[in-house]
């Protein structure tokens, strides 16, 4: 069954931007646009306005990402993605975009589609300090400890604690 919708209130600053509507049923994001146009050389970044501003209900986050058609035809990026939009933030809804193309210029026009926004429920959090965490499996090991990541000469190689590398599974 289709959980119900959540009810979010939003606000266009520009009275042209269309709703955000999803493209497809089961679809997580809604498009967002830009309501300037831009110009990004390579390696440039610019903070563009979407023309809306929304309250969420308490106990949820928007959260804007990146479109993948823009990412994989332009390289263009978001620099903070995912970029988090408080239940409480009233103002203008903007996305911080990047040019990450070595080469091409990337052109914006107002309305374009620019990224996308995912509402999620938050938990709130209350932390209790204690000396020592529980064991797990895992304990500290992060930062490609499983190994089997790119751009390794042995990609079972796995960098550990000290900087050195260790072969998984021998
Ligand atoms: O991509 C984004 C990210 C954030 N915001 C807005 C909504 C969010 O509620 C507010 C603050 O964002 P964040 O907490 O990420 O930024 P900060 O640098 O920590 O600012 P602050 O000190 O205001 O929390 O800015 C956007 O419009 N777009
Ligand atoms: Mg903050």
């Amino acid at each position: 069954m289709t959980p119900a919708p959540v009810d979010v209130l939003i606000r266009r600053i520009d009275p042209a931007v269309p709703i955000p509507s999803r493209a497809h049923p089961g679809d997580a994001g809604v498009d967002l646009v830009t309501t300037e146009a831009a110009e990004l050389a390579p390696g440039e970044r610019a903070v563009l306005p979407t023309g809306v501003s929304i309250a969420l209900p308490d106990g949820y986050a928007a959260f804007v990402h990146p479109r993948s058609g823009l990412a994989a035809r332009c390289g263009v990026a978001m620099v903070n993605a995912p970029g988090t939009i408080d239940a409480g933030y009233r103002g203008e809804i903007k996305v911080i975009v990047i040019n990450l193309d070595p080469r091409e210029t990337v052109r914006f026009q107002p309305f374009d589609r620019i990224a996308q926004l995912v509402v999620q429920r938050v938990e709130t959090v209350r932390f209790h300090e204690v000396a020592e965490l529980p064991g797990s499996a895992r304990a500290s090991g992060g930062f490609g400890s499983t190994g089997g990541h790119a751009g390794t000469d042995n990609p079972y190689a796995a960098v550990g604690p000290g900087g050195t590398a260790d072969r998984k599974g021998q």
